[in-house]
């Protein structure tokens, strides 16, 4: 008996995801597996697999159509890459759980470090963080769009058609992929949210979102809050050359990240420290845009 439906992409990562979701929640509930239903559901973003993708640009390319299916029902919650979700969602939704969290850093697939990348070489990658960070250590390189799903990226690598890019480790370790080298946090900060799955309910669903809340891992919610909240605090999205990421030591969070132009030639970084009570997303958001360069500024907060 079908007792709980999860919307999710179908690309094969959010699939995987979607696979872990279900055995938390069978698992947690006492529940076979069959319990709980996996929808695949397309959105624009798996759609659109191209430059226009560029165009279309922060418009909820990989949430819309799982949010459509929600509101209308046909799921009971939907589960999501975190660092995929805008930064403001609609007052209907209720972010219900985290599973806990992965690796939290990029890898490099094609070289051993930044450092050892050939003079000049051609770096494929879509986000406008990846290519900021790796122009500021590396202005000889060549960054180019590239994009599509885990298995396609590292097809270009392995084709020759770009020297190196770089991937979440997140997503390489959960589909098995053992490639690439991992960059240290302190060259390459990672995106807000990286490596952490969230499953999203109708606030007004309280059953589903009890049931989903037996699965939260507090401890990567409460840091993927707190990044997420610098987003907000700085109008910013996945789409911003911004890095962030959030640690719990008991009570205490730390909170560090960094602004950057888009052809990664001004940076900005920061960290607070603070209660979980605290809006230390806003604070450092204020702290950094106040230090930052103007070419760095006016890429945030309506700048
Ligand atoms: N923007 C695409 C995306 N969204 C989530 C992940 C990986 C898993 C994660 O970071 O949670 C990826 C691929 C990547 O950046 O390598």
């Amino acid at each position: 008996m079908v007792r709980f439906r999860l919307g999710t992409r179908g690309s094969p990562l959010a699939l995987t995801q979607a696979h872990m979701v279900r055995a938390a929640l069978a698992n947690a509930q006492g529940w076979s597996e069959d319990a709980v239903q996996i929808v695949p559901i397309k959105t624009t973003g798996d759609r659109v697999q191209d430059r226009a993708l560029a165009e279309i640009g922060g418009k909820a390319l990989w949430t819309k159509e799982l949010d459509r299916a929600l509101y209308d029902r046909e799921i009971d919650a939907s589960v999501h890459s975190m660092k995929d979700v805008e930064t403001i969602r609609p007052d209907w939704l209720h972010i219900a759980a985290m599973l806990p969290r992965a690796d939290v850093r990029d890898r490099l697939i094609g070289a051993e470090t930044i450092a050892e990348l050939r003079p000049g070489a051609v770096i494929g990658t879509s986000s406008p963080r990846r290519r900021a960070q790796m122009l500021s250590h590396r202005p000889d390189l060549t960054i180019t769009l590239l994009r599509g799903n885990v298995d396609t990226r590292l097809a270009a690598v392995a084709n020759g058609d770009v020297d190196a890019t770089l991937l979440a480790a997140a997503g390489l370790d959960r589909l098995g992929r053992e490639v690439g080298q991992p960059v240290p946090t302190d060259q390459m900060l990672p995106a807000p949210a990286q490596g952490a799955v969230g499953i999203e309910t109708r606030a007004d669903d309280a059953a589903a979102t009890m049931l989903i809340a037996s699965i939260d891992h507090a401890e990567t919610h409460a840091c993927v809050m707190a990044e997420r909240a610098l987003l907000a605090a700085l109008q910013a999205d996945c789409h911003s050359p911004v890095a962030a990421l959030a640690s719990l030591a008991g009570e205490m969070l730390t909170l560090r990240a960094e602004l950057l132009a888009e052809d990664g030639s001004s940076r900005v970084s920061g960290w607070v420290e603070g209660g979980l009570d605290e809006e230390l997303g806003a604070r450092l958001a204020v702290d950094l845009l106040e230090r930052a360069a103007p070419e760095v500024r006016r890429l945030f907060a309506g700048g």
